[in-house]
């Protein structure tokens, strides 16, 4: 029994079988008159990417198998690790919108300042392959991104120039989202007016909408994160951890769920609702992941879907970043899995 099931499009859009993202992004488009059609066409070479790093990611283990490896050509781009092959496939499609001014990618030291005839008035700050401990095992990794708005991208001459017009606060994102290279792979994203997620129809080579609307639940019964770390947290974060596992008497205990890719522990926390969590210890007092292409972007995504993501005692969207890689702790979630993890913050100071 196969019974077609329609996913109702955003207001708007004519019901049909399918709504492509690009269709997608068109139809947001004319919701603002005065738009050029940049974030738009932006958007195209961002799908691009995450198409050809998903094509990447399915051939990644089979290469060898093929006789792909060695020489100079496409082949031999299959040797290199992921992580490169997804940095330069971001770099390359995005330049060429001649949109952006300025990128930010995890494996560039140095922000990259687009050369004058091929600029446009946006910023982007990617991690173009995150959870790449997990590549060889075939556990889902992702791509994650965030845009924004640069002030004067005319006038950026020097890396410091673009560093300081990209360190925007999440809070002035314009749009950002993720790729998730999964069972299936989703992109899913936010221009500020909630999050929509679309998984890839192979056969078509397009992404669909299949995840109108997300909405976190306003609480959850999954905690996520790496207790391997246990030993070197704030007293504050074993206190409320160990509140999940031993509640008051009549309540469960969360269920743990961590998989190590930010990407996928954050998509299962936005559709289960629970909290992801990444806090800053002894080791790394600024925690592990990265203010601009992750903690922001999905604190963006957390916060347009009804849930909330905090350093602990700060809201994250509202960090002026001063470098940027900065490292940020993240706790992000449902609403009130935030809440509590916060409370135990501000009791413990
Ligand atoms: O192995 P750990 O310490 O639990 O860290 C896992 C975290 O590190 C990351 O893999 C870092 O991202 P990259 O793979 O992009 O460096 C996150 O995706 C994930 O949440
Ligand atoms: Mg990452
Ligand atoms: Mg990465």
């Amino acid at each position: 029994m196969s019974q077609h099931t329609k996913v109702a499009p955003p207001t708007g859009l004519e019901e049909t079988d399918s709504v492509t993202l690009t269709r997608f992004v068109l139809h947001e488009q004319r919701k603002h008159p005065e738009s050029q059609g940049d974030l738009t066409l932006l958007l195209t070479s961002v799908q691009l990417a995450c198409k050809v790093t998903d094509s990447c990611v399915r051939k990644a283990g089979i290469a060898k198998l093929y006789g792909l490896a060695g020489g100079g050509n496409v082949s031999g781009d299959l040797q290199q690790k992921l992580d490169v092959i997804s940095n330069e496939t971001f770099k390359v499609n995005i330049e060429s919108s001649q949109k952006v001014a300025v990128m930010v990618s995890e494996e560039e030291e140095l922000p990259i300042v687009v050369e004058k005839h091929n600029r446009g008035k946006y910023g982007i700050a990617f991690d173009p392959l995150d959870g790449s401990s997990n590549i060889d095992s075939n556990v889902t990794i992702g791509s994650i991104f965030s845009i924004f708005h640069l002030p004067d991208a005319e006038n950026i001459q020097t890396t410091e120039d673009a560093a300081r017009q990209i360190m925007q606060p999440g809070r002035k994102i314009v749009a950002a989202g993720y790729a998730m290279y999964g069972s299936a792979t989703n992109l899913v994203l936010s221009f500020g007016n909630g999050v929509h997620g679309f998984t890839l129809d192979p056969s078509l080579g397009e992404f669909v909408l299949t995840h109108p609307n997300i909405r976190i639940p306003r609480r959850g019964k999954i905690y996520s994160v790496n207790e391997g770390n246990c030993k070197n947290w704030d007293k504050s974060v074993t206190q409320y951890i160990h509140s999940l596992k031993f509640p008051s008497e009549g309540k469960s205990p969360y269920s743990l769920r961590y998989i190590g890719s930010m990407v996928a522990d954050v998509h299962r926390t936005l559709l289960y609702g629970g909290i992801f969590c990444y806090p800053a210890d002894k080791k790394n007092p600024n925690g592990k992941l990265r203010l601009l292409y992750e903690g922001a972007p999905m604190a963006f995504l957390m916060e347009q879907a009804g849930g909330k993501a905090s350093t602990g005692t700060e809201n994250i969207l509202d960090i002026q970043p001063h470098s940027i890689h900065q490292r940020t702790p993240v706790f992000m979630g449902s609403y009130e899995d935030v809440c509590d993890l916060e409370s135990f913050c501000k009791s413990a100071s």
